[in-house]
């Protein structure tokens, strides 16, 4: 069967996933989006051909999946001004807020089954990695539909417990900021020490991706490829004992669990009620 996607919200996410599946081949015909916004309309017209409309019903109409990708503020709103028309229609939904449960959704939508995942901004290069939560009322097709769309940008896997997702939220979600923020301090700290602006930010982001790309090629852990460039009383060495010294592992692990708790709390803020 063609699906036809209709995503609600446009933004980052939205244009990740979009962006992502057209580069994977999904023929522009099939995605048709839907956000107030006129120039993330315009922009998403221009540069991948999908149809766009300022009406979510009109989004929605003929879609047998909707990819809801509105900020977890504006979900409840969205959805249950959606109830009637698709409790019609019966679409698969698929959610990539942060936080929201997939029972208030699916209550929200009128008890239609949802996909509660998250996805991450590389999907944008087909290089994203998305975590899926389903329920009991989801089917084996619908779980198999969410894991196509989402497996056409990148690796996927399924948490059983969806408290798990607001860790996954905090380590895959979050992720791809954390490691701009780690390019960020590299070019500076490159700029402080003397560098031009340029070479800066060539050595810090080539260095970001060789690093990523040789984590994900290799069989040896992280820490055995870390182990690997630190010579005994050499440069790396004395980089590491610094952050060492300074917790940067306790530092970071409470960042993660920061995250996680504020997913937790957005599922408390905005639902359940
Ligand atoms: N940005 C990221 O890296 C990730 C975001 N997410 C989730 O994706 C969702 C969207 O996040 P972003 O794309 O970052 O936000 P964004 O603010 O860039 O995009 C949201 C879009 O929704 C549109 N919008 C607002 N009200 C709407 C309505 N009533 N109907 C239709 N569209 C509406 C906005 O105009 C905007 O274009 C959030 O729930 C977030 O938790 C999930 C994974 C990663
Ligand atoms: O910051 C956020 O809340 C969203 C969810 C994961 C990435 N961005």
């Amino acid at each position: 069967m063609k699906q036809r996607i209709a995503f609600i919200g446009g933004g980052n996410m939205g244009r990740s996933l979009i962006g992502g599946l057209i580069a994977k081949g999904a023929d522009p015909s099939q995605l048709v989006v839907a956000d107030p916004y006129a120039p993330t309309l315009q922009a998403l017209q221009a540069q991948y051909n999908v149809q766009t409309v300022s009406n979510n019903a009109d989004a929605v109409r003929d879609a047998n999946v909707v990819l809801l990708a509105v900020k977890p503020q504006e979900l409840r709103n969205v959805v249950s001004s959606l109830q009637e028309q698709i409790l019609r229609t019966r679409p698969l939904l698929i959610s990539i807020a942060a936080g929201i449960l997939a029972t208030d959704i699916q209550r929200w939508a009128g008890g239609l089954p949802v996909v509660r995942c998250m996805p991450n901004r590389p999907a944008m290069q087909g290089c994203g990695v998305t975590a899926l939560y389903a329920n009991e009322l989801v089917t084996e097709a619908n779980r198999a539909l969410a894991e196509q769309i989402l497996g056409a940008v990148g690796a996927t896997l399924w948490v059983e417990r969806e408290t798990d997702m607001d860790t996954v939220t905090a380590i895959s979600g979050s992720g791809p900021a954390y490691f701009f923020l780690l390019i960020e301090m590299l070019e500076a700290a490159g700029q402080s020490l003397g560098l031009s602006p340029d070479v800066a930010r060539k050595l810090a982001v080539e260095t970001a991706y060789g690093s990523g790309f040789m984590a994900h090629e290799s069989s040896d852990s992280p820490a055995t490829l870390r182990q690997q460039v630190t010579s005994k009383g050499g440069t790396t060495e004395a980089a590491l004992k610094h952050l060492e010294a300074n917790n940067v592992r306790a530092i970071f692990s409470q960042a993660v669990a920061a995250a996680a708790q504020r997913s937790a709390q957005l599922a408390k803020e905005l639902g359940s009620t």
